[in-house]
């Protein structure tokens, strides 16, 4: 299968990693564009043996499978910019944050194949976690051909897509919050007197192996809480001085901002959205056509 990354940064970068560390995937199907600014990440990107190019519709002529995996602000001009040579034989797969699917398929023809999918970057070495969901274009298979290309990189779940603002402050920024995690360990390690070399070391570990028990397991985090916890031991006291900063509060929080952060990003694109569409038809949309109608009406 040939993929296509528009954009060729951070997320781009660990998706091809991952899907050609696979095996699964070869460097020579897969071609990724950046404008020349950004020729460094290019170059990034080619050491995988990717081709690539400063031109986005080269990518999406060449592609079956087009990643769109530029910034949020960006994907109006991409998409436009791919969408007189796009064609129901090519599958549009959008990473971008809070952009909804209608937003893009109102910027390509009608009954375009698109999916919006919020991944993480532990796809890089296959451990990702990815929640997709399907537009009112795709064709049945669509949903196999892309948990079978996410799930080489780890976890993959289809969702409404009501749910992947939400997703993306969970699993989609996650990764940053245990980043952090692992450092405040660490810095609680050499506080202790332990090398920096070992303490980064051993946290890595310890989220590594909670997070696998949990996995292999399928007991509740409480469950194994409890096991590690005995009466009178070190970790209730670790664990008093965490609920006394509120650690499972600020999770929420975190969660939480990240989420309405999401979603406040796509409502920020949305009126420019209604107004460059209104002399459209639409038919796969009705309710938006209605709306789309109704603006037009006031003009
Ligand atoms: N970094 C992460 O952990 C995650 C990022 N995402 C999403 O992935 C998307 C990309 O994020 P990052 O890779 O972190 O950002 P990045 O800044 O590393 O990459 C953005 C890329 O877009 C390229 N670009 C800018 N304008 C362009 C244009 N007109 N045509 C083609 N390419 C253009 C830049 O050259 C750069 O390669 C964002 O929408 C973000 O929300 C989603 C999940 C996780
Ligand atoms: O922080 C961001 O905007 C992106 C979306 C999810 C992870 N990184």
């Amino acid at each position: 299968m040939k993929i296509g990354f528009i954009g060729g940064g951070k997320m781009a970068q660990a998706l091809a990693r991952g899907l050609i560390s696979s095996g699964r995937y070869k460097a020579e199907n897969i071609i990724a564009s950046s404008p020349k600014v950004d020729n460094k990440l290019l170059e990034e990107i080619r050491k995988l043996g990717v081709a690539t190019t400063h031109d986005n519709v080269e990518v999406a002529n060449n592609s079956e499978v087009v990643f769109i995996a530029v910034k949020p602000l960006q994907v109006s001009k991409v998409v436009s910019e791919i969408a007189p040579i796009f064609r129901r034989d090519k599958l549009l797969v959008s990473i971008a944050m809070g952009i909804t699917m209608r937003y893009m398929e109102t910027l390509l023809p009608s009954k375009s194949r698109v999916v919006r999918v919020m991944p993480n970057t532990p796809a890089v070495v296959g451990a990702g976690a990815s929640a997709y969901s399907l537009g009112a274009g795709c064709l049945d298979t669509d949903s196999g051909l892309v948990h079978d290309l996410l799930s080489t990189v780890g976890f993959a779940v289809e969702v409404p897509e009501v749910l992947i603002d939400p997703v993306t402050g969970l699993s989609g920024s996650g990764p940053s919050y245990m980043f952090n995690a692992i450092e405040g360990l660490a810095d609680g390690g050499v506080k202790m007197g332990l090398s920096r070399e070992l303490s980064i070391k051993l946290a890595a570990y310890t989220l590594y192996g909670a997070a696998k028990m949990i996995l292999e397991t399928g007991d509740h985090p409480a469950v194994l809480k409890e096991a590690v916890q005995s009466p009178g031991g070190t970790s209730a006291y670790g664990m008093h001085e965490l609920e006394k900063g509120g650690f499972r509060g600020l999770l929420i929080n975190a969660v939480e901002a990240a989420s309405n952060r999401s979603k406040s990003t796509g409502d920020l694109v949305l009126p420019r959205q209604s107004m460059e569409n209104m002399i459209y038809e639409d038919d796969h949309h009705e309710e938006f056509t209605s709306k789309r109608v109704a603006i037009a009406g006031r003009r």
